[in-house]
């Protein structure tokens, strides 16, 4: 079939006489002579036209493999031809999140760049093939021309057509439905079944806006995120694979897991969540990472608990065995049962992400969380593995008022006050003060809620208090029995050393009297002799 595009740049005249021509061709000429036919009319628009046009098909020469650079122009196209085409086409593309337009079948546009104007074509060839059975099965192959003036041949090639290329894949990127990935055990791992991950639409609704935390520290985070996400050059520049670590730590229920889908909402990024504890060992740990796409976040949580990670852990652990018999006892009967799930090794684990930050290019974060930041090797978290070390911490004023706006849609309250004071003298999470100002039924309102909130921070505070008082009687007790006990000793050892005295001066009187009866034996046989 004759392209749309290829007639471009002919005069009016000259067209109608081809439409004629045309409609006589279509009816007269044989199929196995179109052929023929087309070519040496390509060959005679070449001599005569100074337009130069690109097929870009939907399939790939091999075969049945998409053409990302004919989906990078299909992107690119529906941004224009949402303003500039007379008849779109509405689609619902499985990784998309929305409805996607795009220029129908037959449907042209012109974009102008760098002030040269060129025109796509959108066009469709019907294939018939001939089944075995008589049955026919049509099949339509999609492909888009361009066409241009010859003259502007080597800017379209060089620099244009790089253009719409990025701005298509970039648009690709925008629309995509984002994913949450979950690693699949090895024996998963064949293309038939899951392959190394599995995936759910990412829609997790937490944002830097919903996130309550420390306003300036939130603020950081975000700059730190947007230079990351725009510099790609300059970490060209300063020879650095263009990724990033995060460290995440604190204390249970102070939004870590939160943080993570804030950052993946905010940078419009897949989530990779990492389950070590499933992961075979360390070779199959650094396929699994070099199986990741970019502009995607890898999580490790809880590192701390994954895995046995840290030599100086298992160190201590020995210590402690020595210390304590007992104990040493249980820790027979548990400990292997990390080791049988899991062979991933410290080592192991830093080889992968370094591996991960050499061989893969894109954009790439990797956060891991943790409750103990004390237990982690510092091999681990050092700068240039995790860059950034951000403390989530217990609820502040500041970060109570984000949850009251988030929860209750309230800005101010009588009892504001209070509550500032109240969290600043008790460490209670952003995880539960959210509970506690979460209304419970239609009736509770606002007022309801802050109130509940100042009375839980009270008996909070006495828990607190009481739990205090006790370790301080427990304290006192045992200092107490530790006082008795030595004093028992010192009144034991001074009754030993009293008795072993006395028994002392015994001997010594025995030894003198035993002397004087000798000394008297002596003198008794001196007179006798
Ligand atoms: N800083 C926060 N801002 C907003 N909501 C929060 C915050 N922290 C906790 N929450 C709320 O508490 C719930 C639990 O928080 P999250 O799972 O993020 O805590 P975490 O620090 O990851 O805890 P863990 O250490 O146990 O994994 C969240 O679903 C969220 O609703
Ligand atoms: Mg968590």
């Amino acid at each position: 079939m004759l392209e749309t595009g290829a007639i471009w740049g002919l005069t009016g005249t000259t067209v109608t006489s081809f439409m004629f021509f045309w409609a006589i061709y279509k009816q007269y000429v044989p199929n196995h002579l179109r052929a023929y036919v087309e070519r040496y009319f390509h060959k005679m628009i070449g001599w005569i036209s100074y337009y130069v046009h690109i097929k870009f098909t939907e399939y790939t020469d091999e075969g049945l493999k998409r053409s990302q650079a004919y989906d990078s122009i299909r992107n690119y196209l529906a941004s224009k031809s949402t303003a500039l085409a007379k008849r779109l086409k509405a689609n619902e593309t499985k990784n998309s999140k929305s409805l996607v337009f795009s220029m129908d079948d037959h449907e042209e546009i012109e974009d102008e760049f760098e002030g040269v104007k060129v025109k796509w074509y959108s066009n469709v060839k019907v294939i018939q093939p001939q089944s075995n059975y008589g049955r026919s099965s049509s099949e339509e192959r999609r492909y888009f021309t361009l066409s241009f003036h010859r003259r502007h041949r080597g800017m379209i090639i060089e620099t244009y057509l790089d253009h719409v290329m990025r701005e298509g894949k970039a648009i690709g990127l925008k629309n995509r439905e984002r994913k949450l990935y979950t690693n699949n055990s090895s024996q998963e791992w064949y293309p038939w079944r899951s392959g190394k991950w599995s995936n759910v639409p990412f829609h997790h609704p937490a944002t830097f806006e919903t996130l309550a935390m420390d306003p300036v520290k939130k603020e950081g985070i975000k700059k730190d995120l947007i230079k990351f996400s725009k510099g790609k050059d300059y970490y060209k520049k300063v020879g650095k694979p263009w990724k990033r670590g995060y460290l995440l730590f604190g204390p249970p229920g102070t939004g870590k897991s939160t943080m993570i889908a804030a950052i993946a909402n905010f940078l419009d990024y897949d989530v990779y969540d990492l389950e070590l504890t499933t992961v075979k060992d360390n070779s199959e740990l650094k396929k699994l990472l070099l199986d990741t796409t970019s502009k995607s976040i890898i999580v490790i949580e809880d590192i701390d608990c994954s895995l046995d990670l840290t030599g100086q852990r298992k160190k201590k652990k020995e210590e402690d065995e020595e210390e304590d018999g007992e104990e040493k006892k249980e820790a027979e009967k548990k400990p292997k049962v990390d080791e049988k799930q899991s062979k991933v090794t410290l080592s192991g684990l830093l080889n992968s992400i370094d591996g991960l930050w050499s061989a893969c290019s894109g954009e790439k974060i990797i956060v891991f969380t943790t409750n103990f930041v004390d237990k982690l090797d510092p091999a681990l978290i050092r700068r240039g593995r995790m860059d950034n070390h951000i403390e989530m911490s217990y609820c502040k004023f500041e970060a109570f008022k984000v949850l009251a706006k988030n929860y209750l849609e309230i800005e101010t309250h009588d009892l504001y006050g209070e509550i500032e004071r109240k969290l600043e003298e008790t460490d209670m999470s952003p995880a539960d003060v959210a509970e506690t100002l979460m209304p419970k039924s239609d009736e509770e309102d606002a007022d309801i809620c802050i109130k509940r909130l100042v009375k839980t921070l009270e008996d909070e505070k006495e828990k607190v208090r009481k739990l205090a008082e006790e370790e301080e009687k427990k304290k006192a007790e045992k200092e107490a029995k530790m006082k008795k006990k030595a004093e028992e000793t010192e009144e034991k050892k001074n009754v030993e050393e009293e008795e072993k005295k006395k028994k002392a001066e015994e001997e010594e009187n025995k030894d003198k009297v035993k002397g004087k009866e000798q000394n008297g034996d002596v003198s008794k046989q001196n007179g006798s002799k």
